[in-house]
């Protein structure tokens, strides 16, 4: 299987600060991958890259063969749909700031949305959730609001690849768990393929097929792989400088992250050293 995005050797600096280093990885079509790693370990960065709002010093992008380099904005956009972490607090109704998920579409000199676009919105916002809203101004609505309105902007794209930067950090757990869910769904029923940025490393751990751990200390891939594999005491200690407990989730068998208190790690009798 060719993948969807693939990416080789990538390395980029703001200044004199190397952020990402030789970073590799793809993603098949279908797919669901998650990037994690500490704050400020270049994970918003490495999507910048990807939708050429920053240039890498060296290394390649290539979605579905064609190296981003080549392709127009709008071709782009009409592959890529994107939730970045922060929305503009425009004025215009959720409805039209949906809509807008139909411009890559648009042909020369049309300038309304047509009866099959207004569809497409309307279906990605009673999916996520924000039908109710339609009339509500984006500045006016919730900031977990935005961000389901956001995706259901993105999903109105009906892109090949959904990127998402930490889209449930203003959630709550219904939302969450919605969210993941929905997305979960289209790519199984639309063959949606993933790259999602989460902090919440319990979830990312339920939901991706696989994970990039990125490693703050050298701006590289310290692991890649099923959650099993990345997600272990050892790899979070050494990534994010703390201790944790790793359990198998009771209902899934995937890896379930405890965040324990520290000093009862080294205090409490009985407790195992690492
Ligand atoms: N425009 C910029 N100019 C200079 N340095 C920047 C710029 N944007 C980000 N950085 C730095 O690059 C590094 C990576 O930032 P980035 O936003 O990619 O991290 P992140 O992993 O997404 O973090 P978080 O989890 O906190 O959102 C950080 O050290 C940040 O301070």
């Amino acid at each position: 299987m060719k993948p969807l995005l693939e990416i080789k050797n990538l390395s980029f600096r703001y200044q004199k600060k190397m952020i990402l280093q030789d970073i590799s990885f793809s993603v098949d079509p279908g797919e669901f991958v998650a990037v994690i790693g500490p704050n400020g370990c270049g994970k918003t960065t490495l999507i910048k890259t990807i939708l050429k709002t920053i240039h890498p010093e060296t290394g390649t992008i290539h979605i579905e063969n064609k190296d981003i380099q080549t392709l127009s904005n709008k071709a782009l956009a009409k592959r890529v749909a994107v939730v970045m972490q922060t929305i503009d607090p425009a004025s215009m109704t959720v409805r039209d700031y949906v809509q807008l998920g139909r411009l890559p579409f648009f042909q020369k000199y049309q300038f309304f949305e047509t009866r099959n676009d207004v569809d497409i919105a309307k279906k990605y916002m009673r999916l996520t959730d924000v039908a109710r809203l339609a009339d509500a101004r984006i500045n006016e609505i919730s900031g977990g609001e935005r961000q389901l309105a956001s995706i259901a902007r993105a999903l109105t794209q009906e892109p090949a690849l959904l990127i998402l930067d930490e889209p449930t950090s203003h959630l709550d757990i219904t939302h969450q768990v919605r969210i993941l869910e929905l997305i979960n769904k289209l790519k199984k029923e639309l063959s949606l393929t993933v790259l999602m940025v989460l902090h919440d490393l319990n979830l990312a751990a339920e939901y991706s097929d696989r994970l990039v751990l990125l490693n703050k200390k050298n701006g590289r891939i310290f692991k890649a792989g099923v959650p099993k594999e990345v997600l272990t005491e050892a790899s979070i200690r050494e990534v994010y400088q703390t201790r944790v407990r790793v359990r198998p989730n009771p209902v899934s068998n995937k890896p379930w992250i405890f965040l324990v208190n520290q000093h009862d790690l080294d205090n409490r009798p009985g407790m195992k050293k690492d």
